[in-house]
């Protein structure tokens, strides 16, 4: 007689994944590079996979050391017809098109199947602590899914977010803290950071024959509250664009008005009257760029609550002017999967193991979110009490020699700093975090 015997389950947990930006799919592929027995689902709001956003640039400390160019630094001064020329700052950035590197991702991933589109979530529920019982994830088409990990790879506006801070505040109030309850309450939702990003791209050829001629390397242009920022991306068959300004005053505010639109190249333009011809022409040959409203969130106490975790934006979304909130994004992505797929962690002890994952990413990414708020305080020449200026060169950005050399150094040092280590060591530091758990 033969005996039919139930096949013995060989997963250890099954992990949701909300979101499938650069954060979510990233994590997806190093769980499936790095485990046989996690399964994950992800869940996405759009209908299918669009990136919003033309260049990327991430640090040597993911992409590896390499020969990068130097980015070149120009100032703009007030009613001056050329930016001069400030100094050559290294290394620079390696530069892509964010929609090939999530071609890649997706073309890469076994796990491309269970993406579930069209499904946005509105909020969770996990059991009370102690209870291994499933996550419940509630979506807004009134549909549920369960699991036993929870990662809100979500964006700015994540909804994880807001129902890990919403739990939180609840239960500092029910402990009798209503300050602390308020506190939590004012991190769910992002702050404006003062500025607008015009975002676009332009293929080379576009640019033959105009006044722009900085087209193969990363140049950064910086101004009395503006800033332009370009580089080459798709083997220099296209140059990425960013070009910010800033209304004093507005960090921290509320942004009135939709955060992402479409505008023109000469409407962008409009805004950098008076720069050079080279600016005004890069500007103008911008098609259909995005006005894009930059918010960032608020430094948050944590980034996990019992056996949920926040990475990417959901966790950090910060200014762009470190080059590195995509950067975070992938090394949050990188540590999280070391740490879950590693032997000794297990449903029982994932959230002891989310901790890890805390202790070793939330300072580091916060770290940057503020170098990122630093130079951007640099590039709009926006910095209160510098010696040796008067209120009135600064508030037409007349800056002397000295001055811009002191903008340099400080420039260049934030760049070294986000240089520091690599995300190998970082994985090294977990596993040997995780010997102890
Ligand atoms: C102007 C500008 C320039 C930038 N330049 C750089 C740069 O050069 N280098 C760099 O490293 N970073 C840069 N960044 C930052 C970078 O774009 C982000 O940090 C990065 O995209 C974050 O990735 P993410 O996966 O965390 O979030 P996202 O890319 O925002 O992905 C979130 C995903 O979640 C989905 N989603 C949202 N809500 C829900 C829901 N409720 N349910 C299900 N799915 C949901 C969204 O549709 C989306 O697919 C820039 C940002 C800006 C604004």
């Amino acid at each position: 007689m033969s005996s039919t015997k139930a096949p013995v389950s060989t997963t250890k947990f099954r992990v949701a994944i909300v979101g499938a930006g650069l954060g979510g799919l990233l994590l997806a592929l190093f769980l499936q590079k790095y485990s046989t027995d996690i399964d994950v689902d992800i869940y996405e709001s759009a209908a299918k996979l669009a990136e919003l956003g033309a260049g990327i640039g991430v640090w040597p400390r993911i992409a590896g050391t390499r020969d990068s160019a130097e980015m070149a630094l120009y100032y703009r001064k007030a009613d001056e017809p050329e930016e001069v020329d400030v100094r050559a700052i290294e290394p620079a950035l390696l530069t892509f098109r964010r929609s090939d590197l999530q071609a890649v991702l997706v073309k890469h991933l076994q796990a491309a199947d269970r993406i579930f589109y069209s499904k946005r979530l509105a909020a969770y529920v996990e059991p009370k602590a102690g209870s291994l019982d499933p996550i419940v994830l509630q979506f807004k088409d009134g549909t549920t899914a369960t699991c036993d990990l929870l990662v809100g790879s979500d964006g700015i506006r994540s909804a994880v977010r807001r129902t890990m801070f919403s739990e939180l505040a609840d239960a500092a109030k029910d402990n009798g803290d209503s300050e602390q309850a308020a506190k939590l309450r004012s991190m769910i939702d992002p702050v404006w950071s003062g500025q607008v990003a015009y975002r676009g791209v332009v293929p080379v050829d576009k640019l033959e024959g105009s006044a722009f001629t900085d087209i193969d390397k990363p140049v950064i242009f910086i101004g009395k509250n503006k800033n332009v920022i370009s580089y080459p991306i798709s083997r220099g068959e296209a140059v990425n664009i960013a070009a910010f300004v800033r209304t004093p005053g507005g960090e921290g505010t509320t942004y009135e008005g939709p955060w992402v639109t479409e505008c023109t190249g000469p409407e962008v333009a409009e805004k950098f009257e008076g720069w050079s011809s080279g600016i005004q022409d890069l500007l103008k040959a911008m098609d259909k760029p995005l006005d894009w409203a930059v918010h960032t969130v608020r430094e948050l106490p944590t980034n996990v609550s019992g056996r949920v975790a926040l990475i990417g934006d959901a966790a950090h979304a910060m200014t762009p002017h470190q080059g590195s909130g995509a950067g975070q994004a992938i090394e949050d992505g990188f540590i999280l999967a070391t740490i879950l797929s590693h032997p000794s962690v297990k449903l029982s002890n994932v959230s002891k193991a989310l901790k890890i994952h805390d202790e070793l990413r939330r300072s580091f990414a916060h770290g940057v979110q503020l170098a990122s708020q630093q130079n951007a305080d640099l590039y709009h020449l926006y910095r209160l009490g510098w010696e040796h200026i008067t209120a009135a060169q600064s508030s037409k950005g007349d800056y002397p020699r000295e001055m811009l050399d002191a903008i340099g150094d400080e420039l260049e040092s934030a760049m070294r700093w986000a240089l520091h280590g690599s995300i190998l060591e970082d994985q090294q530091k977990a596993l040997k975090l995780l010997e102890q758990l």
